[in-house]
C-alpha cells in the first residue's frame, strides 16, 4: 500500500515579472525516488527552495502527511521532516564530522540544565561512528576528522546519512553527483537506494540522465515553471527524457 507523503497544491512563485513556478501540483509517497529534471531556468531549485523553506510560495498549498503544511523558514522544513542537500553540500568544512552531524541538534549531557548543559561528546561520539559505518564509508573516519579533508563523495554520503540518522521523511538531493569521480557516484547512488529500502522518499535534481534511470521510481520533467511530465520510470526512456527536456516534446509516431 502507498502513503502520501507530500502534495503540492496550485503552487506559484514569481521573481517580479518571471513566474518561476505556474500552479504547480505534485504529490510523492513514501519510499518513492522522483527525479525532478528540466533544462536550465525550468523551475527546479525554485521548487525546492519552496519546500526547503528558502522561498515563501506566492500562492497553492503543501500538506505534507496529510496535514497543511506552512514551511516558512529552512526550520519549518526540518522540523517536518524535510532535509535538502544542496550542490555544494550543505556541510560546513571547518567543522568536524561529529559536530557537523549534529549541527543544532546538539544532545545535552543533563537535560534538567537545559541550554547550560554540556552536550553529551560520548553519545554524539559513539552515534558519529554508528552513522559512519551505516554509510557506508570505507576509511575508518575518525569522528574529529575536519569536513573539509574529506573527498566529494564522502561528504554527499555523510551529508545523506545526516538527513537518514534524524530521519527524514524527505530528502531532498540538488546535483548531488555533481563533480564527484566514479567510485563516489556509486556511494551516493547505493545510498539513496537504501534511503528507499528505508522507506524515505527523495526528490533528485540532476542533469545526468543516466543517473535518473538507475535509481528513480518516477521522472517529473519541468519546462518554463511548469511540469510537462509525469511518468514511472518503466513508461519512459533516456531518449524520450531527453527529448522532453530539450524540446518539450517527443517525436515520435505516437505524438506527431
Ligand atoms: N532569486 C531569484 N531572483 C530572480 N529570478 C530568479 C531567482 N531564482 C530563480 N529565478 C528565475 O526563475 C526561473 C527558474 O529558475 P530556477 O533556478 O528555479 O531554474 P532551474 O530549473 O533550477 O535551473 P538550473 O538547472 O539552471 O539550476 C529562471 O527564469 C530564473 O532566472
Amino acid at each position: 500500500m502507498t502513503t502520501e507523503l507530500i502534495r503540492l497544491e496550485g503552487i506559484n512563485k514569481s521573481f517580479g515579472n518571471v513566474q518561476a513556478l505556474k500552479d504547480i501540483d505534485l504529490k510523492i509517497d513514501s519510499g518513492e525516488i522522483v527525479a525532478l529534471l528540466g533544462d536550465n531556468g525550468a523551475g527546479k531549485s525554485t521548487l525546492i527552495k519552496a519546500l526547503s523553506g528558502v522561498y515563501p510560495i506566492d500562492k497553492g498549498a503543501i500538506f505534507f502527511k496529510g496535514k497543511h503544511a506552512s514551511i516558512r523558514s529552512a526550520r519549518d522544513a526540518i522540523d517536518l521532516g524535510i532535509e535538502t542537500i544542496h550542490q555544494d553540500s550543505s556541510l560546513a568544512p571547518d567543522l568536524s564530522i561529529a559536530n557537523n552531524l549534529f549541527l543544532g541538534r546538539e544532545p545535552m549531557r543533563y537535560a534538567w540544565m537545559g541550554a547550560f548543559s554540556p552536550i553529551d561528546r560520548a553519545y554524539v561520539e559513539s552515534r558519529t561512528r554508528e552513522l559512519l559505518r551505516k554509510a557506508g564509508i570505507s576509511k575508518n573516519l575518525d569522528p574529529h576528522t575536519k569536513i573539509k579533508g574529506l573527498s566529494g563523495g564522502e561528504r554527499q554520503s555523510i551529508a545523506i546519512a545526516r538527513a537518514m540518522f534524524f530521519s527524514s521523511d524527505l530528502i531532498i538531493l540538488d546535483e548531488p553527483t555533481n563533480n564527484l569521480g566514479v567510485d563516489e557516484t556509486r556511494a551516493v547512488l547505493r545510498f539513496i537506494r537504501e534511503a528507499r529500502a528505508s522507506g524515505h522518499s527523495c526528490i533528485y535534481i540532476t542533469h545526468s540522465l543516466h543517473h535518473v534511470f538507475e535509481v528513480a521510481d518516477r521522472v517529473i520533467i519541468m519546462r518554463q515553471g511548469t511540469i510537462i511530465s509525469d511518468l514511472p520510470r518503466s513508461e519512459t526512456d533516456l531518449i524520450r527524457t531527453e527529448m522532453l527536456i530539450t524540446e518539450g516534446v517527443v517525436r515520435s509516431a505516437e505524438t506527431s
